[in-house]
């Protein structure tokens, strides 16, 4: 609770108010209810069942306004000094003290408020309510005792600390970076107190969430307006915004129009808000990795007016300096590589995500496993060996790891034997990490063309031949299970054992349209893109029809962008888009073709001059045998990677 200059005054004057106020308690408390300051369950609390007197209904309404905080109480005042019933209490609203802690003085507000907030809530809340993209998985939590929402939120460790300093430079993959040892200003905290501290009211203030791919940013952002969206006594008004949309707004926009088009069910209020109570308003900006315009802090002109059309840079820059909806408090999550784009002397606080713990890594697998069994089959793997469970602090691991491997019911783990298990085992010592392992992983990655040839590993599993098994081949495992679901139709109680015996000819089937598929993701890394039209897909011949249609719906999410409307697609997670990019880009080189050659765009042009690059390529193709060149285009990935500094292509170095 937010104490202020109005709490000490609302119970330094109790007495009085009780005095002054209690015959008009009925009509205070519609009114505080209109402009949001009491819910619908305060009012029952003040009302006490219709059993109190109107002073001990007073009594309760200070309680329960103090409870709630300064906001509430300043809203009150407010109310009082609007109705000027009687000079006693004209008294106190002088005693209020001047703007600047984020209310208004332009009066008690929009009628309705309340409901305008909860219908708000309503659509937010759905929204973001928790969601598993992959059909199968749905399939699978639905088939299981536990709840939705239960199956896709795992609580999560953070950090805080106040304010943040740029880091000198990245010497370590930022995937490396995930649970690591923090500053001593650090402080561990959870998902609760995140949420706690960016919710209460009244804040001003730039916060940062930083975490590296996969690390569950977009996941803190979904599961935080679902609980503020569920929680009926928050005054907070959460507006919600990612970069990936914005990025498709290339026209000059103002805010007041983005906003209003955006949430048009907040139109009657929002005006209002933003004007009186900006300490209410937190805009959650989701994504700045993922941002293509520039933010120049330095050189944008100054705009305070939101009905003036800006870039979208220049109004992300305004947003973030306060100039424009100053007084609201902003949270902008971003991989680590992206955040010093946002200057640390607007920061006011940096939440890092630490990732899942081991315990937290196994009730992940507890919630997402159809039965107790496979779920302590899969656990009892990823704990054997080290390097994959230092991995699975990165929750997206955790998804892939448990969509490759119990994605099926028992009974196909029973069934097979390791014999079907000719390529994906590695060679890598279990239980062998050290510090410098995270360093070494990305040797780890390099696929063989074989791996396509190779069943799913679940059935490592049961055979109790536990074996190492690399990144990549997880997310292959991953895409054949898909693959492998769909090739031959699924039902509620999983496929048989026999369509994992057919997996190989599915996946051979598939091979041209995952090189499609690799090569859309490969130019969407190289161009920053991460959300795709129609015209895209066509240009890859991804056409949508037969078995590669099921395929594609899983793979790539069909979305209404909101902010435009248009028809767009998008990768199921920026890591699978990474992964998908990195194969193409490997199996491309490994066959001796150069990877930007399948492109049909001029980026491969833009990045190195065509002459040479032919030459250079025709070159190497003669004089280097394939694992050669290989080695040759890895290392050109990863100068791409360290150039853009924005980690959206570290999953694909790796
Ligand atoms: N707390 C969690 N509990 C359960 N699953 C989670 C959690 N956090 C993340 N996940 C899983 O990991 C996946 C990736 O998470 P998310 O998209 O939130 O990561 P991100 O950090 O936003 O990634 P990126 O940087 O690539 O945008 C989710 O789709 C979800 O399946």
């Amino acid at each position: 609770m937010a104490v202020g200059p109005c709490t000490i005054a609302l119970q330094e004057r109790r007495v009085q108010l009780v005095e002054s106020w209690s015959q008009n308690v009925t009509h205070l408390q519609e009114l505080l209810y209109q402009v949001g300051a009491l819910t619908e369950e305060d009012l029952s609390l003040v009302r006490g069942g219709g059993r109190l007197g109107v002073r001990d209904s007073m009594r309760n309404l200070l309680d329960v306004l103090h409870g709630r905080g300064e906001e509430a109480c300043r809203a009150f005042f407010h109310v009082l000094q609007s109705q000027r019933a009687n000079k006693e209490s004209e008294s106190m609203v002088a005693a209020i003290p001047p703007e600047g802690s984020g209310t208004s003085s332009s009066g008690s507000g929009p009628t309705n408020m309340q409901e305008h907030l909860t219908k708000h809530k309503d659509i937010l809340g759905r929204q973001h309510s928790p969601v598993d993209y992959l059909s199968i998985r749905t399939i699978r939590c639905s088939s299981s005792e536990s709840s939705d929402e239960s199956c896709s939120f795992t609580d999560i460790t953070l950090s805080r600390c106040v304010g943040y300093t740029v880091p000198l430079q990245y010497h370590q993959h930022e995937v490396a970076m995930v649970g690591d040892a923090f500053r001593s200003q650090d402080q561990v905290c959870t998902f609760q107190d995140v949420c706690q501290s960016l919710l209460s009211v009244p804040a001003e203030d730039v916060s940062l969430l930083s975490g590296v791919a996969g690390s569950g940013k977009t996941t803190v952002v979904r599961r935080l307006v679902h609980e503020w969206a569920k929680d009926s006594g928050s005054q907070k008004i959460v507006l919600s915004l990612s970069f990936r949309e914005l990025n498709l707004l290339s026209e000059p926009q103002s805010l007041q129009e983005l906003l209003l088009v955006h949430y048009s069910h907040l139109k009657p209020v929002l005006p209002w808000v933003i004007d009186s109570q900006p300490g209410r308003i937190l805009l959650i900006l989701d994504g700045l990795d993922e941002f293509r315009f520039p933010l120049e802090f330095e050189r944008s002109p100054k705009c305070s007016d939101p009905e003036r059309k800006l870039g979208m840079g220049e109004m992300v820059v305004n947003l973030i300096k306060g100039h424009l909806l100053p007084g609201i408090s902003i949270l902008v999550t971003s991989r680590p590589h992206a955040i010093s784009k946002v200057p640390p002397l607007l920061v006011t606080q940096l939440y890092s995500i630490l990732g899942f713990s081991k315990d937290q890594q196994k009730h992940y697998f507890e919630q997402s496993c159809n039965s107790p069994l496979v779920a302590s089959a899969v656990w009892g793997y990823v704990s054997s060996y080290q390097p994959l469970q230092l991995m699975c602090r990165i929750p997206a691991f955790c998804w892939i790891v448990s969509t490759a491997l119990c994605d099926r019911a028992p009974c196909c783990l029973s069934q097979v034997t390791t014999t079907t298990l000719p390529n994906i085992t590695r060679t890598t010592p279990a239980g062998s990490s050290d510090s410098s392992t995270s360093n070494n992983r990305a040797e780890e990655a390099t696929p063989t063309p074989s791996t396509f040839s190779s069943t799913v590993p679940r059935v490592m599993l049961m055979s109790g031949h536990v074996k190492p098994i690399t990144i990549t081949e997880i997310y292959c495992c991953f895409l054949k299970s898909i693959l492998v679901f769909h090739g031959e139709g699924h039902s509620q109680e999983g496929c048989s054992p026999q369509c994992l015996q057919e997996a190989p000819r599915v996946l051979r089937e598939m091979r041209p349209t995952l090189r499609d598929l690799g090569a859309l993701a490969f130019k969407g890394l190289l161009e920053r893109r991460f959300l795709f039209d129609q015209a895209d897909l066509s240009s890859f011949s991804l056409d949508c029809s037969g078995l590669s249609k099921t395929f594609l719906v899983e793979i790539l999410r069909e979305d209404r962008a909101s902010l435009t409307c248009q028809r767009s697609f998008h990768f199921i997670h920026t890591s699978v888009q990474e992964f998908l990019a990195a194969l193409y880009y490997v199996l491309q080189a490994l066959s001796g073709a150069d990877p930007f050659s399948g492109l049909k765009s001029a980026v491969g042009v833009a990045l190195f001059p065509v002459a040479l690059h032919k030459v250079l390529t025709s070159t190497a193709n003669k004089l280097l045998r394939p694992r050669r060149l290989l080695r040759r285009y890895v290392k050109k990935a990863f100068s791409w990677g360290g150039h853009h500094q924005s980690g959206h292509m570290d999953l694909f170095c790796r």
